[in-house]
């Protein structure tokens, strides 16, 4: 039967303590009771106990009071003695929904902080109808705008990460079937007229999950998450949550030592709107200041607005984003900080650098590529795939001609119009380019024209195709991101481990994970002005696309491939770095995670077993 509640705690595990080892300290009796209720009354044999002691955790356990292991089996939470409880939120979480590296990172992150020993969830809203995401029959009810809305909770639990989704036709009626192109509105450009209403249900549907869901999947945490929770809020679309956290929860009490961390993937979309609609937020007065902002903008009104990225840096604990070089950017002056550089001023930020997710992008395991390959066999391996690609895409099959690809967003970002109008200043080279990707429809248009213009030279195939995406990655020679920004960037990261070279803008991350002549080539820094192709961009372009072709065949060339392919981009490093960040928001009870075996196996396990 489902429960509705709308911030009452609600538990059906009721905890019951089993019987006790004489020969065991009173800790390794409390581990030994909780894995035994937890795996199914299944007694701890001696390799458990072995691990146990070896691995430091009956140590910790020690620590733990029989005040609060009583406490704790009273409420029915069972938690390790180590780590932090932490939740991501974002609109995009992959692989169930995704429009680019948003949902990498929400796919990629949470199960690499998880396998250090952390519980960890993430909150997005149900797009579609997964098929491995169940009915978790708790419902509470919500103020959205005017009306009062009842979200329903699916869950499933992947890669040691509870994943929950929350379920309301203002997410499903629109996008279901449509996952990955309609999160945000009917066409790229467009926004659906009541994103504000449906992020403000998620940012509501966040703060409920980690206190009422009663979530027993992970072998080494169960019941729900408490109050002692570390949000990470993602980008403008779940700004409202450190609003909602002081207004409706702290205010009575609650989530008193929870903190914010606010992550900025891009500052090019902030949520602006009409200064008037702050009154649909359900927000208190005092909230507004934050909100508030002007620019010269006509869109989407003239003057006075509200910003929701801009409350949500200032209301949040920390700030992040996604590359050292990015958050420098973002300091720098308006235009690289889009107007919000004097309020990140303010507040601080922290970069670090994306990982990617080194399971989906491994040549050695690669189920979309015909040939798997390391770094011993990367030559001969590459040839085959390029002819491969060629004959995919249609393209005069040859493998000794150097290919260069492109991955991306149609925006002006991504930078593919500088790349459209460079081409015909280095497509007398002997060089194919391949160009894949979706967004504006005149910047599909453009790319797609390419086969007439250059019919054995150029293919623009205008889809979101993971498979291809794969195959492009494989088989050509030199990815290049001409970028006019780039908080992080995945595509270069998911290029190097194939031994594919980029050629990169230096921007942001591009500029952090691209080293000059080593593992790649950057082109200097472009033009961020989004309206107009500079020509000294174009030029650039051409004339480092030359550079990196005459290297092709040579050792030096040779080098830089074994150089990207001996890198780690996982998101181990990353989530180290997380981590220490998190920690430092010094939530209580939050612990360094354990590295190494100890914590969490399943976790692992589960990281490594997609
Ligand atoms: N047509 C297509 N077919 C198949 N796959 C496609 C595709 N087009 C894109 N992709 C995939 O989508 C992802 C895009 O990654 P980016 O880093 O370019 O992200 P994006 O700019 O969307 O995200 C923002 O957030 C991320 C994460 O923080 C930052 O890295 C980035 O700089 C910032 O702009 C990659 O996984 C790529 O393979
Ligand atoms: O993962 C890819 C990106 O996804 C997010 O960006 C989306 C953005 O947050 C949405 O607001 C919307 O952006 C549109 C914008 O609102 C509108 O005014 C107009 O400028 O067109 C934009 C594009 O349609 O869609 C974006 C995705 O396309 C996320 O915020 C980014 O960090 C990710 O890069």
């Amino acid at each position: 039967m489902a429960s509705v509640t709308s911030s009452r705690f609600v538990s059906r595990n009721s905890w019951v303590a089993t019987g006790s080892d004489p020969k065991l300290t009173f800790a390794e009796n409390g581990m030994r009771n909780e894995l035994m209720t937890r795996s199914g009354l299944r007694p701890l044999n001696k390799l458990d106990l072995l691990q146990l002691r070896t691995h430091g955790k009956a140590r910790q356990l020690r620590k733990a009071s029989k005040t609060q292991t009583a406490a704790r089996a009273r409420q029915g939470v069972i938690k390790c003695e180590s780590g932090m409880t932490v939740a991501f939120v974002s609109a995009e979480v992959g692989p169930w929904s995704k429009t680019g590296g948003l949902g990498d990172v929400l796919g990629g992150l949470p199960p690499a902080l998880a396998a250090n020993g952390h519980r960890v969830m993430t909150v997005s809203p149900r797009y579609d109808q997964y098929k491995d995401a169940w009915d978790t029959n708790v419902l509470v009810e919500l103020k959205v705008g005017d009306s009062i809305e009842t979200v329903r909770f699916f869950h499933c639990y992947k890669r040691g990460v509870d994943r929950v989704f929350v379920d309301h036709p203002i997410f499903l009626e629109k996008v279901w079937g449509k996952t990955g192109t309609k999160i945000y509105g009917p066409k790229t450009g467009t926004d659906f007229k009541d994103n504000q209403l449906r992020f403000s249900l998620l940012c509501q549907a966040a703060l409920e999950a980690p206190r009422i869901l009663n979530l027993t999947s992970n072998e080494y945490f169960s019941g729900p998450y408490g109050e002692e929770v570390v949000f990470v809020a993602n980008d403008w679309h779940t700004a409202l949550l450190p609003c909602y956290l002081k207004s409706m929860y702290r205010s009575k009490g609650i989530y008193k030592n929870a903190k914010v961390a606010f992550c900025i993937h891009n500052i090019a979309y902030q949520g602006r709107f009409p200064f008037s609609d702050f009154k649909l937020l359900n927000l208190p007065e005092e909230f507004k200041g934050s909100f508030d902002f002007k620019d010269g903008y006509e869109k989407p009104v003239k003057g006075r607005k509200i910003n929701w990225m801009k409350a949500g840096i200032l209301e949040s604990d920390r700030v992040l984003t996604v590359s050292p070089y990015y958050a420098q950017e973002l300091v720098s002056g308006e235009d690289k900080g889009v107007e919000l550089d004097n309020i990140i001023r303010l507040t601080g930020i922290t970069g670090i650098l994306n990982g990617m997710d080194a399971q989906e992008w491994d040549p050695s395991t690669d189920k979309y590529i015909a040939v798997n390959y390391d770094a011993s066999t990367v030559v001969d391996a590459k040839a085959v795939l390029k002819e491969e690609l060629q004959a995919e895409v249609g393209l005069p099959i040859d493998r000794n001609i150097p290919v260069i690809g492109f991955i991306g967003r149609l925006e002006e970002q991504k930078g593919s119009d500088i790349l459209v109008e460079a081409i015909s200043e280095f497509i007398d080279e002997d060089v194919q380019i391949i160009i894949l990707g979706t967004g504006k429809k005149p910047m599909e248009k453009q790319i797609e024209e390419l086969e007439e213009l250059y019919p054995d030279k150029a293919r623009g195939v205008a889809k979101f195709n993971r498979s291809l995406a794969h195959k492009i990655t494989a088989g050509v020679d030199f990815i290049l991101i001409p970028s006019r920004f780039e908080p992080c960037g995945l595509i270069q990261l998911q290029a190097m481990p194939y031994g594919t070279i980029p050629i990169v803008a230096s921007t942001g991350g591009l500029f952090d994970t691209v080293k000059e002549g080593f593992t790649g080539f950057q082109m200097g820094a472009f033009n961020v002005e989004c309206e107009t192709v500079d020509p000294a961009d174009v030029k650039a372009l051409a004339t480092n696309v030359k550079r990196a072709i005459k290297t092709y065949g040579t050792p030096a060339l040779t080098e830089m491939v074994q150089n990207c392919m001996a890198q780690d981009l996982s998101w181990k490093g990353p989530a180290k770095k997380w981590e220490n960040v998190l920690l430092s928001l010094e939530v209580s009870g939050s612990e360094p995670g354990i590295e190494g075996e100890e914590i969490a196996p399943l976790a692992k396990e589960n990281v490594a077993t997609p």
